[in-house]
């Protein structure tokens, strides 16, 4: 990597993940929809209160002060420069180790917006591998229909404990083309700048994925990423489905480095998740999508379960709920949320919809077209698989639905009908048909052993198992049994009416706010 950025992040476009259809519930009559209650649920009545309370969710603390540590708070040189902390370098001025790509003026030019955006030049892929693979040991994390993940540990011990500390870091690569390509398997620049605008739109607000830096190579993959590609490919092959860089792509091909927090593992790994991990994730990411949709009203239409990752909240802290509460558990407790002791962060936004524009351009929105999805039938293998693909559709119609009735609505009223692309539209509902996914994808990893509670569990401990598992199922039934039509608008509509059928309690919302003052 090279000496003068810290590393970057980034992401990339359009197309499914390839990983899964659904069952959906028994049909069950709307609910009222309660967008006002929606305002209590971060703590009163008020609007500004509201905003007030939305505001902690936030974060402040703890990514804010880790990105100080590395980038205002600099630590103090090593004997050895060649391991200083990463984000500290990322500050620095260009030292000589950095080189930069060679580029046609063409390529340069195309290549502006995206630099400007991100404040960087093209840097050659090699030197920057060279430079990564003096101070980082390189671990390939996972990949996407896209990108390879990586993640990086420093070989310095101290530094090691402090990126940690500081939340993991970890890189994405994804090679692009500065043309428009119908080639499903890269990306174009037009797709990567519009995930950078929605990245950085997004680093601030809780939940999400940290962005350290983005950066712009150009040349062939690093030894370094190469060899934790091919061992990746030897330890999990069946996850393994990216092919070799150096068979595939031009010795000029062009990527973006995106450097970001680790957010820890994929939700498909999670084999048989407690009640308590299962209500966490679910909850937690509807809290995280709510704020988004009121602060840049976000849109994921992409959150498989490849792109909602937890881990512990604690640095070596439990992945589920503590022993020796399961076990002590003599009355149900008044607050639930929270006791899997998880932190979830949604990553991936692709396919995302957000409002991105700053000071001039405030009201600039960023989506894809998702063309991918226009006609596509694929069904997936997997339930999993196949309840993912009706969710691109289950979208995809509803943006066609908002459409004509956008268009009729015009002709009703004798105005001339503005015709925009679909997926420009504030469309939340598609955050709860996702939401949908992945509690129907909760239900059928937690199936086998739903009824089961965790070893040693009290009788009382017992009966919250199986009242979060209920409640999931009738969330379930809730969202997926219904038409869309008839579905909550938005993430914090399903929220609203989680307060009102006591599927959340006040109390669980403000352990929420609490664990992001942590
Ligand atoms: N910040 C992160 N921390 C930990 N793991 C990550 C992170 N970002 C990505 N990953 C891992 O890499 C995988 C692929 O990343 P991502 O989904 O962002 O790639 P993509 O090519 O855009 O995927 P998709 O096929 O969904 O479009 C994720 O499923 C996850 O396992």
């Amino acid at each position: 990597m090279a000496d003068s950025h810290a590393l970057g992040e980034l992401k990339n476009q359009q197309r499914p993940s390839r990983r899964f259809e659904k069952t959906y519930g028994k049909k069950k009559p709307a609910m009222a929809q309660a967008r006002a209650v929606h305002f209590d649920l971060f703590g009163g009545g008020d609007e500004n209160k509201i905003v007030d309370e939305m505001e902690k969710l936030t974060i402040k603390n703890d990514t804010d002060a880790s990105k100080q540590l590395v980038q205002d708070k600099p630590l103090p040189e090593k004997a050895d420069p060649a391991e200083n902390n990463p984000r500290l370098r990322g500050r620095r001025k260009a030292t000589t180790s950095k080189k930069m790509a060679t580029l046609t003026k063409d390529k340069l030019q195309a290549l502006e917006p995206l630099l400007s955006l991100v404040k960087t030049e093209v840097q050659d892929f090699q030197e920057f591998g060279r430079s990564m693979g003096t101070k980082y040991i390189c671990t390939k994390l996972g990949e996407g229909a896209f990108a390879d993940v990586f993640k990086l540990k420093p070989k310095d011990l101290e530094e090691a404990m402090q990126v940690y500390e500081c939340g993991g870091l970890v890189i994405k690569v994804i090679p692009f083309t500065v043309d428009k390509t119908e080639d499903d398997d890269i990306g174009d620049l037009e797709s990567i700048t519009r995930e950078v605008r929605v990245l950085q739109t997004l680093d601030p607000l809780h939940g999400f994925a940290r962005c350290r830096g983005v950066h712009v190579v150009s040349g062939r993959y690093p030894d370094v990423l190469l060899d934790a590609f091919q061992m990746y490919k030897s330890t999990d092959p069946s996850d393994a489905i990216n092919p070799d860089p150096t068979k595939t792509t031009p010795a000029d091909q062009l990527y973006v480095v995106i450097e970001m927090d680790d957010a820890g593992t994929p939700v498909w790994k999670l084999k048989n998740p407690s009640a308590f991990q299962a209500f966490d994730i679910f909850w937690k990411t509807t809290m995280v999508l709510a704020n988004a949709e009121q602060k840049v009203e976000f849109e994921h239409r992409d959150l498989h379960n490849g792109n909602v990752c937890y881990k512990p909240l604690k640095r070596n802290g439990p992945g589920d709920v503590a022993q020796a509460v399961v076990e002590d558990m003599s009355k149900e407790p008044a607050v639930t949320l929270g006791l899997s002791n998880l932190q979830v962060t949604v990553i991936d936004y692709t396919l995302a919809r957000a409002k991105v524009g700053k000071d001039s351009e405030v009201d600039l929105v960023v989506f894809d077209p998702i063309k991918y999805w226009e006609e596509n039938d694929a069904r997936g293998e997997t339930e999993s698989d196949k309840i993912q693909y009706d969710t691109y559709r289950k979208v995809r119609d509803w943006a066609r639905a908002e459409a004509a009735r956008a268009q009729a609505l015009a002709e009703l009223e004798g105005v001339e009908y503005d015709e925009v692309d679909k997926y420009s539209r504030f469309l939340p509902k598609s955050n709860v048909m996702w939401l949908g996914y992945l509690v129907a994808h909760l239900l059928l990893k937690g199936a086998v052993g739903r009824g089961a509670s965790l070893p040693g569990s009290s009788r009382a401990a017992k009966r919250l198992q199986l009242a979060m598992w209920r409640t999931l199922e009738e969330v379930d039934v809730y969202v997926n049994g219904t038409s869309p039509t008839f579905m909550p608008e938005s993430a914090g509509d399903l929220l609203a009416t989680a307060v009102e059928q006591r599927w959340l309690t006040p109390a669980d919302m403000a352990v929420f706010r609490d664990q992001l003052d942590e």
